[in-house]
């Protein structure tokens, strides 16, 4: 195809990641120098598993917002027939975010930010589910090392969501053309950017990480909801819609 397509694309697809990427890279940058102190970590290791689940609902609900409007702002998502788009946000929300998250990751203190200041795996001890935690935290680590771009971040997620192999999609051969001109505008990115060819295969292999935090993530609700279904029940419509 040609290149003014491939670059209409790329275009559309960094233009749609900048309007919804919640906060700027540069903000969060501003925002790394807030870490929470002691107190405020022992706060947050005070509060019930219920309360902390409650929380992080509420804040990852808030940022999937922002996922679920970056889709809808990519051309050739809207295209497709509302089934194939609610199975592609439904599986693919919590792995954009996820990606995205590692612009939110401190290296230099092994931090994230959350509710308004960056923390460590310590702040998020009352979950009870510390291996998803820390592969949550591993994952930022590994993609924040990769020094990704925001067009590279975009374009990356704009090719996880648009993933053919999503189960009973309807349409899986026209999300495939899509994803696969997503990818070859990210190659095209990245062989722009750095001439760091294999950047592109180190993304690829950093899915099945993506997949099983996801998996993790809802095997810890399913036992959480077993525990506390009144304390699920109340959680955002949303967040109950995209992970139960
Ligand atoms: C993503 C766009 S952004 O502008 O970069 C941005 C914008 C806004 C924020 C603030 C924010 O929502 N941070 C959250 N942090 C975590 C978290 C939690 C445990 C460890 C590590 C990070 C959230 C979660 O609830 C979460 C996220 C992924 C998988 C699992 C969970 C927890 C389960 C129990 C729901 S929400 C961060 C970044």
């Amino acid at each position: 195809i040609s290149m003014t397509e491939i670059d209409r694309i790329a275009q559309n697809v960094v233009e749609s990641h900048l309007e919804t990427c919640q906060y700027t890279t540069d903000e969060l940058k501003q925002l790394a120098w807030q870490p929470y102190t002691q107190e405020e970590i022992r706060n947050f290791q005070n509060k019930s598993c219920e309360a902390m689940w409650q929380q992080c609902a509420t804040q990852v609900t808030n940022a999937i917002q922002y996922v679920v409007e970056f889709a809808k702002r990519i051309s050739g998502f809207m295209d497709l027939c509302q089934n194939d788009q609610i199975i592609l946000l439904k599986a693919g929300c919590l792995e954009v975010l996820l990606v995205r998250m590692c612009r939110a990751y401190n290296p230099l203190n092994n931090t994230l930010f959350f509710e308004g200041k960056y923390g460590s795996t310590q702040i998020f001890k009352s979950l009870g589910c510390d291996d998803l935690i820390s592969i949550v935290f591993d994952l930022a680590k590994s993609l924040c090392f990769l020094h990704l771009t925001e067009e590279e971040i975009a374009l990356f997620t704009a090719g996880i969501l648009l993933s053919p192999d999503r189960p009973w999609l309807t349409e899986a051969r026209k999300v495939k053309k899509l994803q696969d001109k997503i990818y070859e505008a990210l190659q095209h990115v990245i062989h722009k950017n750095h001439l760091d060819d294999d950047k592109l295969s180190k993304l690829i292999s950093k899915l099945s990480m993506l997949k099983s935090v996801c998996n993790l993530h809802v095997d810890k609700l399913q036992l959480f909801k077993l525990l506390h279904p009144q304390t699920v029940h109340n959680f955002p419509p949303l967040y109950k819609e995209v992970f139960s």
